[in-house]
């Protein structure tokens, strides 16, 4: 009998969900998501306005002093939540949770996967994406635009920056925090696999809270690597245009994103947070257990050693 194909992403009919191949599957696919999602974004000019609290009067007169991105957010995982997306352990809003409605329908039956903790690092992430991510990926958007304004006799810095598609430019925005934020919350399984695999090394660095060693321990420099490598191929790959007639052109003058730039967002930024992510979880894994419980997490053998 041939198996039934079924969604990788799902934790309810999926394999075991801790297995560290199915996990790192997971985050291989998700730097799909993340090369398209960024390459999407780059299409439009950096819009600056966009990300400034407080700069849209219309939005100050329905009572909202964010920024344009941030309201955005909120009226979308307003929607999101109530569909119950956050009850899934691997969704995470940018919104207040307590700002956002309840679910309406009961929450998915997930097995619990995770240890309960409260890790949300989409602050930083909202932050350094505007900070960072969004004037390096649109920089070519950018100087296309500043370059037709002058050609028609346009002037002034700002003017040069914005395109005016604020709700196109957001919605991808939206898209692209979705799926970082995915991804580095995802170092939570990471982490439980790794922990239940061998808790005995994990315990005394989690008791004397070393977060340096915790690192070392999560630490994988050879799957870094292999990342790092295949990342920089497939934005290469990706970042192609093709003539009207599917020819290639493959010439940097022509790429869709600025490929150095995917790569240094992993190297730099994504994979570190993600091991933050990992130590914060593995910091707070045996709160709430009696020594009696900690101590038989203890004493179990070493499994598959991944
Ligand atoms: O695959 C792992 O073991 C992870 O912990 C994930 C990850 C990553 O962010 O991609 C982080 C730390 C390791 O050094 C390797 C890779």
């Amino acid at each position: 009998m041939s198996s039934v194909p079924y969604p990788v992403q799902n934790l309810i009919l999926g394999e075991d969900p801790l297995s560290l191949d199915r996990i790192r599957g997971i985050l291989t696919r998700l730097e799909d998501t993340i090369i398209f999602s960024l390459i999407e974004r780059a299409q439009f000019a950096h819009n600056p306005k966009a990300y400034r609290r407080g700069e849209f009067k219309e939005l100050r007169d329905i009572g909202f002093n964010g920024s344009w991105l941030e309201w955005f957010l909120k009226e979308t995982e307003t929607f999101h939540a109530k569909a119950r997306r956050y009850t899934s352990p691997d969704e995470y809003p940018f919104t207040d949770i307590n700002e956002l409605p309840p679910p309406i329908l009961k929450p998915a039956p997930h097995p619990p996967i995770l240890y309960p903790n409260k890790i949300n690092v989409n602050k930083s992430i909202l932050s350094f994406y505007v900070q960072h991510i969004v004037p390096r990926i649109t920089r070519q958007a950018t100087l296309a635009l500043s370059a037709l304004k002058r050609a028609n006799g346009i002037s002034g810095d700002e003017e040069f920056e914005d395109d005016g598609n604020y709700g196109s430019a957001a919605f991808v925005d939206l898209e692209v925090l979705q799926a970082i934020s995915k991804r580095v919350h995802y170092g939570k399984f990471v982490s439980e696999s790794k922990f239940r695999d061998d808790p005995a090394a994990f315990i005394p660095h989690i008791q004397s809270r070393n977060r340096e060693a915790l690192a070392n321990l999560i630490t994988k420099p050879a799957v870094e690597q292999k990342l790092l490598q295949r990342l920089r191929k497939k934005a290469n790959l990706y970042a192609i245009n093709f003539s009207p007639d599917g020819e290639p052109l493959n010439d940097s003058a022509t790429r869709k994103i600025d490929v150095e730039g995917v790569v240094e967002l992993y190297e730099d930024y994504i994979i570190p947070l993600t091991k933050e992510v990992e130590v914060d979880y593995l910091l707070v894994r045996l709160d709430g257990m009696s020594p009696e419980e900690i101590e038989a997490l203890a004493s179990k053998p070493k499994q598959n050693g991944q």
